[in-house]
């Protein structure tokens, strides 16, 4: 167990012919190095990315997939999170991925958060970030209606030199979807209620949707996640080394409700 890491620790849960939701992010990234693994030792799965990004990689790892279309049903979604609440409500999204990563956990059986170091908040909004995917009409004119219900945000602009970064009109960040992305600023405070704070971003016109992923991860795998650069691939096909990962204390937290040992068992 002592050398056992978020990502073995992911595999173990599926089962031969298994659909899984594949993430976006670092910590989903390594997980997918250590699926292709098992993929290339004969586990018969099919993978439905949750982004452009996690489709190349998956390509080039040799993971089969298939489109969310083509199923009703994912068994096990395995991605990572921006922060993770003590009920595992979760902010995702800062990876530019949200809609789909989120289209695909509500398709998902089971939804697992595997996660490095930093992640866990006592309260939502400990980073102080929530991003929030918008229609690209009158983006100023959105961010002042935000700013009218006590949201202050940003537009995330391109990286440029980042292949990822799709770069749009005036420079703006563009998600898969051809969306911007705000970066709303937050506190816990204001997320004391987070399923009112998405109700009321929900009901704005314009909003395709929210970071804000409740009450819909039963598990999160807390450990070692030695990928610390998003700027290559390169990076991302690097693997824990056994000595990085006894360093780590591996944790396991779940819902309430959620009782891992038959969450593992899974009947
Ligand atoms: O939501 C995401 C992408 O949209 C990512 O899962 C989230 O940003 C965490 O990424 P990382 O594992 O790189 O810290």
């Amino acid at each position: 167990m002592a050398s056992t890491t978020q990502f073995e620790l992911a595999l173990e849960l599926i089962r031969p012919g298994d659909v899984i939701g594949l993430g976006t992010g670092r910590a989903a990234q390594a997980f997918l190095v250590e699926l292709a693994r098992k993929v290339q030792e004969g586990l018969e799965i099919r993978g439905v990315a949750t982004s452009q990004r996690t489709e190349a990689l998956a390509r080039t790892l040799g993971i089969p997939l298939i489109e969310l279309d083509e199923v009703e049903t994912v068994d096990l979604t395995v991605d990572g999170a921006d922060e993770i609440a003590p009920n595992l409500d979760l902010i995702k999204g800062l990876g530019g991925a949200l809609i789909r990563e989120k289209m695909v956990a509500a398709a998902s059986r089971r939804f697992v958060v595997v996660a490095g170091p930093g992640k866990e908040f006592d309260r939502l909004g400990g980073r102080g970030v929530l991003p929030v995917e918008v229609v690209p009409f009158a983006v100023e004119h959105l961010r002042r209606r935000l700013l009218k219900m006590g949201f202050d945000s940003r537009p995330r602009m391109a990286k440029v030199g980042a292949e990822w970064f799709r770069r749009g009109l005036e420079g703006l960040f563009l998600t898969d979807n051809g969306n911007p992305l705000l970066e709303v600023a937050v506190t816990p405070d204001q997320l004391a209620n987070p399923h009112e704070v998405q109700r009321q971003l929900h009901d704005l016109p314009g909003v395709v949707g929210t970071g804000l992923f409740l009450g819909m991860a039963q598990v999160a795998l807390i450990g070692p996640n030695p990928v610390d650069s998003q700027e290559s691939s390169a990076e991302i096909a690097r693997v824990p080394s056994p000595d990085f990962a006894n360093n780590y204390p591996l944790r396991i937290l779940t819902a309430p409700g959620v009782d891992w040992d038959q969450f593992r068992a899974r009947p």
